[in-house]
């Protein structure tokens, strides 16, 4: 089969689905179509527009599949310093994945390149459809483990809970490993810590 994808003029939601079908294996694939199918739901449900959250949710993970060593140089090439991330370079597929979606996608929305950039690490003052891929990452139709239902209320009901609870949740399993913790993460924490206590004073 042949790919037709363009490199820097905008992919359609088409060309995305090319691309991840012929570059990413099948697991990841579903995960990732898992994600957008999340991601449509509660942007829908929290009022934006679901085909610019899904062409983020569609991105997010295209470089997951590629190595410490491809993803420093991607960066390195674009001019990018991964600083901290070389700490924890299982998060470096996220803003590598936002460079790509810029200059191989052509994509040019901030707000998705941001979702892209930021889904794994979070950071402190999200944007709407910045949390909506960062929960949706979570509570996918595909993921199983403890709490995942409750998550999945919860991102319908309130979003910066559910932000903190997924925060909270991969910072404990990181700890568990003795695995560095990015300080945007430990920085979104204390935002959203503060956020969802300030709407409860309420
Ligand atoms: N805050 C963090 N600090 C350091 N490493 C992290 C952090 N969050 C996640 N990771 C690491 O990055 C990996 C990828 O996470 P994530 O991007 O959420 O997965 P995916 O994009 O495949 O859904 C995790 O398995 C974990 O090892």
């Amino acid at each position: 089969m042949s790919m037709n994808y363009t490199v820097g003029k905008p992919w359609s939601k088409k060309d995305l689905l090319d691309y991840l079908n012929h570059h990413l294996k099948e697991s990841r694939v579903r995960h990732i179509l898992g994600v957008a199918q999340a991601a449509k739901e509660l942007s829908k449900l929290y009022g934006i527009d679901p085909d610019k959250v899904e062409r983020a949710a569609l991105y997010h993970d295209i470089l997951k599949d590629k190595d410490k060593i491809w993803l420093v140089s991607y960066m390195r090439q674009h001019g990018e310093e991964p600083g901290e991330g070389l700490l924890a370079w299982k998060t470096l597929h996220a803003p590598a994945g936002s460079i790509f979606a810029k200059e191989v996608g052509g994509e040019r929305d901030e707000e998705t390149l941001n979702a892209i950039r930021y889904h794994t690490t979070g950071r402190p003052g999200m944007s709407l459809a910045e949390k909506i891929i960062f929960v949706s990452d979570y509570i996918e139709e595909g993921r199983d483990f403890d709490g995942v239902e409750q998550l999945r209320t919860l991102a319908r009901k309130d979003l910066d809970q559910a932000v903190l609870a997924s925060l909270l949740s991969s910072i404990s399993y990181l700890k568990k490993r003795n695995d560095h913790v990015m300080t945007q993460s430990l920085e979104a924490v204390a935002y959203y810590t503060e956020v969802t206590e300030r709407k409860d004073a309420k």
